[in-house]
């Protein structure tokens, strides 16, 4: 008999590194024979850029890829990831499966359809949660006596009552979010700690491991740079002992029409497509610097996370991508698309945004 296939669920805030953790586990040489689908859930279904960016470690493109589009599978999550791994694992057996969710998805919802789905249990088991910390933003937003307050947000986790408050669409703060990402982790890696200055790496560590310890006692935690970990941490050991219980009751809840897609407030995703036309490089980065570098920026937005494709004044591709101040425009090889950019903020106004941007189009 074939054994179940492993379901890895890849969490974490905006631009914190669940991307570049898959990419990293599907190039890994030491993975061997073992065959890994990977799903995506993206903010925007016009995007689908990540997937091409996906390949093996001979360089070739993942097949089983799928991407769920704009959507939340925290909401959608019975229907849309049970049909979407019904398809995946109809064309073939598959090891093991990564659902990586969107940056501002609370993963509650997925990891209890799991615990109480025993349909699911006969062709998939949850292996385990990964989620990933941007430590220096991790620390910024958390910082100073917010901590307490927050910590406080996320009691009465997987109880009666936490299910209850999801069950009416509640919306959360940017901080509840943050937190909500780590409760059910089984690791958590505390990821970018390259980028933490030196003067304070200890500090910010200590503070750090010492909140999440708080939030998620029994989560494994790592230190690492671009999502780097070894496969044996990463996929392989799974300690099914220390998963916390599942909640007292079963509430099966469908909340298409009541949860809003994004569980911040106020936050916006615009997509934006420019087609065909070639950017000036230099300029765009000049553009991206001023909207980037000073927040809110002179139009008044908040932006927390750009990315995508697109076409360059010198005839070649390029991968855009930004969290928070900090943004990299790279050459990407073996993709041609059109410029599609994602940007996800507050207070952004769609036309002015869209202005700036085409004003670094070659005329
Ligand atoms: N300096 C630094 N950059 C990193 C690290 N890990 C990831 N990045 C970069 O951060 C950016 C976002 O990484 P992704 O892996 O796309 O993040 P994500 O969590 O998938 O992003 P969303 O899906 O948009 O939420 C990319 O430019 C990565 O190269 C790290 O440890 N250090």
């Amino acid at each position: 008999m074939e054994s179940k296939c492993k379901v890895i669920i890849v969490c974490g805030f905006l631009g914190s590194g669940k991307t570049t953790l898959i990419e990293g586990i599907l190039k890994a040489p030491s993975l061997g024979d073992r065959k890994i689908g990977v799903i995506q859930n993206e903010y925007s279904d016009q995007m689908g850029m990540e997937g091409a960016l996906m390949k093996d470690a001979s360089g070739n493109d993942i097949e089983d890829f799928y991407e769920m589009p704009n959507g939340c599978i925290c909401c959608s999550g019975k229907g849309d990831l049970i049909n979407t791994l019904d398809t995946l694992l109809s064309k073939k057996h598959l090891d093991y499966v990564l659902v990586e969710m969107n940056g501002l998805a609370d993963p509650s919802q997925i990891v209890q359809t799991f615990w109480v789905d025993d349909g699911l249990g006969s062709m998939v088991i949850l292996h385990q949660t990964i989620a990933l910390v941007d430590v220096g933003s991790f620390g910024r937003k958390l910082a100073s006596s917010k901590v307490i307050e927050a910590v406080e947000s996320t009691k009465g986790l997987g109880s009666g009552v936490y299910f209850e408050e999801q069950a009416s669409g509640k919306e959360y703060s940017e901080r509840d979010l943050l937190l909500r990402q780590l409760v059910y982790a089984d690791k958590i890696l505390l990821n970018k700690i390259d980028l933490i200055p030196s003067s304070t790496f200890e500090q910010t560590l200590s503070e750090v491991r010492d909140l999440i310890t708080q939030v998620n006692p029994t989560a494994e935690l790592h230190e690492s740079t671009y999502s780097h970990a070894d496969l044996d941490f990463l996929i392989d050991k799974s300690d099914t002992a220390i998963k916390p219980s599942p909640p007292p009751h079963t509430h099966s809840h469908d909340c298409s029409h009541s949860c809003t897609h994004i569980h911040l407030p106020d936050i916006q995703s615009i997509f934006l497509d420019f087609g065909a036309s070639l950017f000036d490089l230099q300029q765009l980065e000049r553009c991206l610097g001023e909207l980037l570098w000073e927040q809110p920026n002179s139009m008044g937005a908040t932006i927390m996370r750009c990315k995508g494709t697109l076409n360059a004044n010198d005839g070649c591709n390029y991968m855009l991508q930004g969290v928070e101040e900090v943004f990299e425009v790279k050459r990407v090889e073996g993709v041609s698309t059109n410029t599609k950019l994602l940007f996800i903020g507050r207070g952004i106004d769609r036309h002015a945004l869209f202005k700036v941007l085409q004003s670094c189009v070659l005329v």
